[in-house]
């Protein structure tokens, strides 16, 4: 058996002679994992380079143990990745065919595709979306069938980029909710970057990034106090 998990060995990341991220040694296990810190401090960069979407200029970062680089296209099979955005994932009429358009290369008979892709609906609560006009459903409706395109491939690890943005406060709590359950019940291992203090207080380990490097690394409760006492005291006016 693999080892499972995220790990990042010695790992910078360039752009040009400037430094982006820098992460010497990390090994993530926990089932939900929240990555915080002010805007550009790193937090998409750290996500990008779980699914190879970035490749580190340096070192190595391995997803259950294959590595990001020598084994993309396999990594990639493994890693679900969910925007702030649905619409920059929902491409077809209605949700039942976006959906399925992600099933295409998986499941090759028709009828069986539809009952896996009803199946995953019907799983997060969105089945009396199937047929609807995916423009016409809610942004919160929208984000949980961008959600449904990235599960219905049965990841083992769900990376989530700012999900909940635009979403209000109920929506966003129950969209956290309903992947949590399911990320539970199925053992998906969940990496979530937000700016949002309450659902990154819901995860078992919490990352803080800011200027291109982990500076906080612990508890949920801990991370975010630290946090919020470092802004508090930089967003008063001089
Ligand atoms: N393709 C790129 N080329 C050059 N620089 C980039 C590129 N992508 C991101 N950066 C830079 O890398 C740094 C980290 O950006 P990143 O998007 O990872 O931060 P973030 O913490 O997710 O920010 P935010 O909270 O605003 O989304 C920023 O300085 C950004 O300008």
């Amino acid at each position: 058996m693999p080892p499972a998990g995220i790990t990042f060995t010695g790992v910078r990341v360039l752009a040009g002679e400037r430094q982006l991220l820098e992460v010497p040694d990390l090994h993530l296990t926990e089932q939900r994992i929240s990555v915080i810190g002010p805007n550009g401090g790193g937090k998409s960069t750290l996500l990008q380079l779980m699914n190879s979407l970035i490749e580190p200029s340096y070192g190595h970062v391995s997803v259950n143990g294959l590595d990001t680089i020598d084994a993309g296209s396999d990594v990639r099979q493994q890693v679900g990745f969910v925007f702030a955005n649905p619409a920059a994932q929902l491409v077809m009429p209605t949700p039942l065919e976006d959906v399925e358009l992600s099933l295409r290369g998986r499941i090759k008979n028709s009828r069986e595709r539809r009952a896996a892709v009803r199946d995953c609906l019907e799983h997060l609560g969105i089945a009396d979306l199937a047929e609807r006009s995916s423009h016409e459903i809610s942004a919160g409706q929208q984000q949980l069938v961008a959600l449904a395109t990235v599960v219905v491939l049965k990841p083992r690890l769900l990376l989530l980029d700012e999900p909940t943005t635009l979403l209000d406060r109920v929506n966003a709590g129950r969209f956290m909710h309903t992947v949590e359950q399911m990320c539970t019940a199925q053992q998906i291992q969940i990496v979530t970057a937000t700016h949002d203090l309450q659902l990154a207080a819901r995860a078992q380990r919490c990352l803080m990034i800011e200027d291109g490097a982990i500076s906080l690394d612990g508890a949920p409760a801990e991370v975010i106090t630290e946090y919020i006492r470092r802004t508090d005291h930089a967003s008063l006016p001089a």
